[in-house]
This record gives C-alpha cells, sequence and structure tokens, in this order.
C-alpha cells in the first residue's frame, strides 16, 4: 500500500514539503502515481538537470535510514530498537532538507520478510541504477572480507544490472561504499583494498555481452570508501564522521556529485520516467534506458507543448475577439508574435532538456499548432485591411474628383496606390517569420475591386462629362436654332443643320480632350461620342418640336402670309385699293405659305450630307443603358400626313379671313367722307353755338356738364367713359357714313342721266380722295 507521511519538518531550504518523504514503490511492487506532483511540493520540477539522485543500498537493520536522516536531513524511518525487525519497504524517496537532491532509501536486501525472493532485489537495483548516479552501499565493517555473505550477491546484483543498463554507454556511476561500526583496528584503506578486490573478483565472474569483454569495472564505476565509527559505542566519533562525509555531497574535485554521473533525466520528467523504468522492470522488460528515453521525451514534450499551447490560446482569443469587430486590429502582427514567441519558449525551456529528436519534431508540431491558430487570425486581419483599404480608396477619389480640373487617370492611380500600400503594410506586418503565408491572392483581390471601383467611377465621371458637355451643347444651339426656326423657307434645315454640326464638333472636341485622362478604351470612346450624338439630336429634335407645336406654328405660318400678304416688298403695310391684284396677291402667298407646312413636316434639308449619321439601333447602344430606343429615320418626321392636312386647312381659314378683311377694307375706303365736310357743318352753325352760350338755361347745362366732367376726371372714370363715348361715337359715325353712303350712292330717281353723272361723281371723287 502506498504510504506517504509527515514528520516534524525541518525546513532549512525553504521548502515546506521537503522533509515529506514518499513511498515510490510499495512492498506490493506498486508504483505511486503522484511522484510527479511530489516533485512539485518539493520544489523541484523546474530544477532541469541541477538535481542528484542517491540511493541506498545494503542488508536490512544496517541503519541506512538512519545515515540518510543525519546525511541528508530526511525523515525516514528508523527502525525502533526495541522491536528489530524490517522498517523500511519498498522504496521511499524524501528530498534532501538543503540539497537539491532526490534520496532513496531500499528496500534492506536478505529481508527477513520476502526470504529467498532474490526478484525484488534485482528490480529494486535495476530501477536505483536506471535513476541514481550515486549507490550507496551500506555495509558493517565485520561483513568484509566475507566472500559468501549477503554483499557479495547484492553488488553482484549491481553489476549486472548497470552493465545491461549502460554497457554499451559511457555513463559512470559512484559506488560509495560506508562501512559502518568501523572501529578503527583495520585502516580504511586496507578494508578498501579488500572490498576493490572483492568487486573485481565479482566482475570478473559476471559474464559481459557480446563486444564488452575487454570493458573494466572502471570504465562503469567509479568506488568510495568512507568509515563511520560506532554510533553507540562511538556517538561523537559517530556525528562527526557522518558531519564530515555530508560535505562531500557537494560539486568540486572532493565532491561526489559530478556531472558524468547524472542521468540526465530533467527533474519534471522523473516521475513520468521512474513510472515507465519500473513497468518495464515490474513486468520482466528488458529495459532499454535509450528508448524509455525517446518515450519520456514524447510524452513530457506534448504534455510541454499542451501547456504552452494552453496558455497560447487563452491569450490570443483576445485578439480573435478583437478581430471579429470587423477592423484591421492594430500590431496584430507583433502581438502575434509575441504570442508564438513566448510559446515557444516555454516550451523550449523544458522540452530542449530532453531527448533531441524527440524535442526537435516535437518543437516542429507545436510551431505548425501555432501557425494553425493564427492562421485564422492572420485571414481575418486580411479581409479587415481589404475592407478598410478599399474604404480608403473610395475616400481618396471622392477626394481627388471633387477638385476643378481633375485628372482622372492621376486621381485613380494615387488613390490605388495608397490603398495598395496600407493594404500591404498591413500584411507585411501581419505576417509571421516561417509560417508559409502569403497574401499574394488576397492583393490580387483588392486589385479586382479597385479595378471594379474604378470601373464604375470612370463610368459615372463619364457619364457626368458627356452631361456637362450635352448641357454646353444644348446652350450652343438654342439661339441660333430658334431664330432660324422662325425664319422658315427652303434652306432652314440646311442652315438648322449647319448650326448642329457645329455644335457637335465642338462637343465631340471638348469630350476627346477631357476622355484622355480617363484612360478611355476606344470602345468606351465611341460609346460615349454615340450618346452624345444621340443627346444632341435629341435636344435638337426638342427644339424643333417646340417650334412646330400647333399653335406655334399656325402663328409663324399667319405672320409668314401676313408679310406676304399684307405688307408690300419694302415691309411697308399696304392699303388695298381697288385696282390691286388681290386675289392673285392672296392665292400666291397663300400657296407660298402652305409651302412651309411641308418645309415644317420633316427635317429635310436640300443637301442630304448634313443629315448626321448613326449606326442602326440594334448594332450599337450609348452609354446610357436607360435611354429610350432611338430611332433616327422616326425622329426625322415632324408632322404626320393628317398632322399637314389639319394644319393647312386651319390656316387657310385663317387666311380666308386676311383676304375677306382685305376686301372690305377696300370698300370702307370708298364710303370715307372727307374731313372739310366737318368744318363746313361747323362753320355754318357757329350762330347757333352763341345762341346757347347766351341763353341762361343751355349755359346752366354747360356749366353742369363741366362739372360732371371734373367729377369724372376726379373719380379716374374719364378711362371708361371716354371708352364708352369713343364707342357711342364710333356707332353714331357708322351710322351716319351709312346713311350719307346711301345718300351719295343712290340718289333718288332722276331722269336724267347726266343729272345722275353729275351727283355720283362728286361723291365717288371724294371718297376717293
Ligand atoms: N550499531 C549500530 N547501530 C546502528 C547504527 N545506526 C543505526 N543503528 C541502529 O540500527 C537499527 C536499525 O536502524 P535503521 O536505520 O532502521 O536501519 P535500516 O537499515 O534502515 O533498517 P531497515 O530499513 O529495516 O532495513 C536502529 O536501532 C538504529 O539505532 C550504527 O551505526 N551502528
Amino acid at each position: 500500500m502506498i504510504s506517504d507521511s509527515v514528520q516534524t519538518p525541518s525546513i532549512t531550504n525553504g521548502h515546506a514539503d521537503a522533509s515529506m518523504r514518499v513511498q515510490v514503490i510499495d512492498e506490493d511492487k506498486k508504483f505511486n502515481a503522484d511522484l510527479s506532483k511530489w516533485i512539485d511540493k518539493w520544489g523541484l520540477r523546474s530544477a532541469g538537470f541541477d538535481y542528484d539522485v542517491v540511493a541506498v543500498f545494503g542488508s536490512q537493520s544496517t541503519g541506512k535510514s538512519t545515515l540518510l536522516n543525519k546525511l541528508f536531513g530526511t525523515t525516514f524511518d528508523v527502525m525502533d530498537e526495541t522491536q528489530r525487525r524490517q522498517t523500511t519497504k519498498g522504496i521511499w524517496m524524501c528530498r534532501a532538507d538543503d540539497l537539491p537532491v532526490l534520496v532513496m532509501d531500499v528496500e534492506g536486501t536478505d529481508g527477513r520478510e520476502r526470504g529467498e525472493d532474490q526478484d525484488f532485489e534485482r528490480k529494486s537495483a535495476l530501477f536505483s541504477l536506471a535513476s541514481s548516479q550515486i549507490l550507496l552501499v551500506n555495509l558493517w565493517e565485520h561483513q568484509i572480507g566475507l566472500y559468501q555473505g549477503a554483499n557479495m550477491a547484492l553488488l553482484k546484483t549491481v553489476i549486472e544490472v548497470n552493465l545491461s543498463l549502460f554497457g554499451k554507454t559511457d555513463q559512470k556511476t559512484l559506488l560509495l561504499f560506508v562501512i559502518r561500526d568501523h572501529v578503527g583496528a583495520t585502516p580504511l584503506t586496507n578494508l578498501s583494498a579488500t572490498l576493490t578486490a572483492d568487486i573485481e573478483r565479482i566482475w570478473a565472474s559476471v559474464s559481459k555481452p557480446e563486444g564488452l569483454e575487454s570493458r573494466l569495472l572502471t570504465d562503469y564505476f567509479d568506488l568510495e570508501y568512507v568509515g563511520l565509527a560506532h554510533k553507540i559505542l562511538m556517538p561523537d566519533k559517530f556525528e562527526a564522521d557522518v558531519k564530515s562525509l555530508r560535505t562531500r555531497f557537494t560539486f568540486g574535485p572532493t565532491g561526489f556529485f559530478k556531472e558524468r554521473y547524472r542521468r540526465r533525466i530533467p527533474a519534471d520528467g522523473v516521475g513520468v520516467y521512474m513510472d515507465s523504468i519500473w513497468e518495464q522492470v515490474s513486468s520482466n522488460k528488458d529495459l532499454d534506458l535509450p528508448t524509455q528515453q525517446e518515450l519520456l521525451a514524447q510524452f513530457r514534450c506534448d504534455e510541454i507543448s499542451k501547456a504552452a499551447l494552453e496558455a497560447f490560446t487563452s491569450r490570443a482569443k483576445e485578439g480573435r475577439r478583437n478581430l471579429e469587430g470587423g477592423k484591421a486590429v492594430a500590431n496584430l502582427g507583433g502581438m502575434m508574435r509575441d504570442w508564438k514567441t513566448e510559446a515557444l519558449h516555454r516550451f523550449d525551456t523544458e522540452a530542449s532538456r530532453y531527448h533531441a529528436g524527440v524535442y526537435k519534431s516535437k518543437r516542429e508540431d507545436l510551431t505548425a499548432a501555432l501557425h494553425a491558430y493564427l492562421q485564422p487570425l492572420f485571414m481575418a486581419q486580411l479581409k479587415n485591411l481589404h475592407k478598410s483599404s478599399l474604404a480608403l480608396f473610395k475616400v481618396q477619389l471622392e477626394e481627388g474628383l471633387r477638385k476643378d480640373g481633375y485628372d482622372f487617370a492621376t486621381v485613380v492611380g494615387d488613390a490605388r496606390t495608397k490603398s495598395q500600400t496600407a493594404f500591404k503594410e498591413g500584411a507585411d506586418e501581419v505576417l509571421i517569420p516561417d509560417a508559409d503565408w502569403d497574401y499574394d491572392l488576397e492583393l490580387q483581390q483588392l486589385d479586382e475591386d479597385l479595378t471594379s471601383l474604378t470601373a464604375l467611377s470612370k463610368s459615372d465621371e463619364m457619364k457626368k462629362m458627356v452631361n456637362s458637355i450635352e448641357r454646353t451643347f444644348k446652350r450652343e444651339i438654342g439661339e441660333k436654332v430658334d431664330l432660324e426656326l422662325g425664319r422658315p423657307g427652303p434652306k432652314m434645315w440646311d442652315t438648322v443643320l449647319t448650326v448642329y454640326s457645329a455644335a457637335l464638333q465642338k462637343a465631340e472636341q471638348a469630350y476627346v480632350k477631357k476622355a484622355k485622362s480617363f484612360g478611355s478604351t476606344p470602345d468606351e470612346d465611341a460609346k460615349s461620342l454615340l450618346t452624345l450624338r444621340q443627346r444632341a439630336w435629341r435636344a435638337l429634335k426638342v427644339k424643333v418640336d417646340e417650334h412646330t407645336t400647333e399653335t406655334l406654328l399656325l402663328s409663324k405660318l399667319r405672320a409668314s402670309f401676313e408679310e406676304k400678304f399684307r405688307y408690300d416688298e419694302n415691309g411697308v403695310p399696304r392699303v388695298w385699293s381697288k385696282n390691286d391684284d388681290i386675289d392673285g396677291l392672296f392665292r400666291k402667298s397663300r400657296d407660298e405659305t402652305v409651302e412651309l407646312i411641308t418645309v415644317y413636316s420633316r427635317i429635310k434639308p436640300s443637301n442630304p450630307d448634313l443629315l448626321p449619321a448613326f449606326p442602326p439601333e440594334e448594332e450599337f447602344s450609348g452609354i446610357d443603358g436607360n435611354d429610350e430606343p432611338f430611332e433616327f429615320e422616326e425622329s426625322l418626321l415632324i408632322l404626320s400626313e393628317a398632322k399637314q392636312v389639319d394644319i393647312t386647312s386651319k390656316f387657310r381659314r385663317e387666311a380666308d379671313a386676311y383676304f375677306v378683311e382685305a376686301k372690305r377694307s377696300i370698300v370702307s375706303s370708298i364710303a370715307q367722307i372727307p374731313y372739310w365736310v366737318y368744318g363746313i357743318i361747323l362753320l355754318l352753325g357757329w350762330n347757333e353755338a352763341i345762341f346757347v352760350l347766351f341763353h341762361p338755361i343751355y349755359l346752366f347745362t354747360i356749366i353742369m356738364a363741366g362739372a360732371a366732367a371734373y367729377a369724372i376726371f376726379q373719380l379716374n372714370l374719364a378711362g371708361p367713359l371716354f371708352q364708352i363715348s369713343r364707342t357711342v361715337t364710333n356707332e353714331l359715325q357708322r351710322q351716319a357714313h351709312g346713311r350719307l353712303k346711301e345718300y351719295f350712292a343712290d340718289p333718288p330717281a332722276s331722269p336724267s342721266g347726266d343729272l345722275r353723272q353729275r351727283r355720283v361723281s362728286p361723291g365717288t371723287e371724294m371718297l376717293e380722295k
């Protein structure tokens, strides 16, 4: 049964648990699986190779535990004098109180309880030699020289076991013979010579494996001899001897500890190592230490690697969380490198003490695991960098395009360079040395996105440019086309189209000049120019349509007709006389005007070359996908046949009215009364006027009329009254004219033709005047 116990601690080295002993292997040959924890408790876990292991061998009850406790401050059980029975069962371990030394108290050989069972002795020897560099062989002075004694059997076992473990190696072990109850009668040198001779004899008798026949005992063992005085009879001398012996458990020329004795098992792996050694030993398997060390290295390197990886992931998790925010994390590469360096350093510190090959390969595994963990962070950072670089590009582009007179290619080039540089710098920062990562693909994707954004922006800017040129074009043609469309004639369309062509040419030149900075392709230029032409044509068509609405067209026709019919060649209004050929002039003017309807009905220059050329719709479309279909041929038609007929008939009706009016004006001029007739009438009425002025009633009436006129003037009623009176006057005048005309045109029947002739002639003459 595995047990541990605590005795009164004698703490001299600061380790509270140092004095606690533990049963590593119990009497039933079971290994204590908690040994590693005990190494921890003893404060040796991180000692690396800087510790030593000492084991004591010897017959039962020869004072082994007593010696160890005195030498190392350990707390092994010591046999009760009164009982005299075996105390140490199995193998116990305790840390020396002021030295980094693990001390093993091994069950005594030739124990009464085990009887003839030599199995445990051999196994414990194998176990102790595999892990301890100093083997204390405890024996009474009086036993020396007794070749048949138990000690000889023990030594033979030790030598054989050592040979099987380290036969082909240079590993050495110190055999320290502690001669107990050394009375001093036989000098120590003699005793050691005897013992050396005994051991040499044993060495000679042991069968050596093939190839090792010529090896010497001293190739494997260093021998040291110490004598201790009788503890009961010479207690002071005994104490002094022990004290002296204790001083030799050091490094140095006279010290027992030597680097060459060490088994080179890192302290943190001692528990696992001893466990696997004992497992091999107890199951009677061949104990191959190199293999054991390799296995130990694998086990421990895995453990160390796991611990390093856990510490690493707990730190890296925070970086991972930050990245989930969608923003590139500043100095992520630096942090990642630190985490990795820290993890590897942690691994190296402990694992590098183990089997070099295993350590190297486990380090590579750990590195790969670290990289595997970091890679998604790297990718997430690249993704975030991609986003931020695109955003930077857009900002730079917008800023650049806001400036007056920008050069598109330069703005895009600068923005692109800044975006790519930002991405590369960020991506370089997050690269980890030795990790087989690159960001070529992401950079390529960024380039593709930048190209798409550039294409979109270019398309927008080109549309804006075409719109701007279109506006300039419209201004250019506006007044000129208005003017030309107001002057209808057979050459009207030629002039209009010439104006159109000149403005379009200017617009196209403006486009070509600006398009250079966009680095546009010939295909894009062709599309844009076509769009420009289409829009220009549409703008012209809009102008034409504005001028050919029914109302405006009729007004134009009327004006044209009036100009021809009512004004002479010199632009002076005609006053019709009965000698004028009103009918002929009317027909000519009307027909010429009707001709204009045909001119307005279709855009048809006399020179067909003036018409612009457009590719068929299905072959070519402009930059505006949304533009309504462009049908050039249809656009030439302005007035349909039916519309022409309608406008012609409306115009004719208006023209007929002018004709009638012209005819009437002749009649009215014939019937006009000369003004001197009104003068004669006024003169003839002088006496009546004097009569009215001097008549009180008439005078009062006049004064009242004057007062009324004044009131009307003050009340601003003069205008309306004047209008009414003028209307009344006109009516009276018209009535008077009618009466006079009747009177002069149809005088009362006269038998004398001469008389009729005489009466008509003066009237006619008068009217003609
Ligand atoms: N004569 C003599 N007796 C000693 C000496 N050292 C210890 N003893 C006594 O020997 C007895 C056995 O001592 P232990 O230290 O228990 O011996 P051990 O070899 O550890 O015994 P086991 O663990 O049972 O094998 C005790 O009674 C001690 O007092 C010594 O140097 N000389």
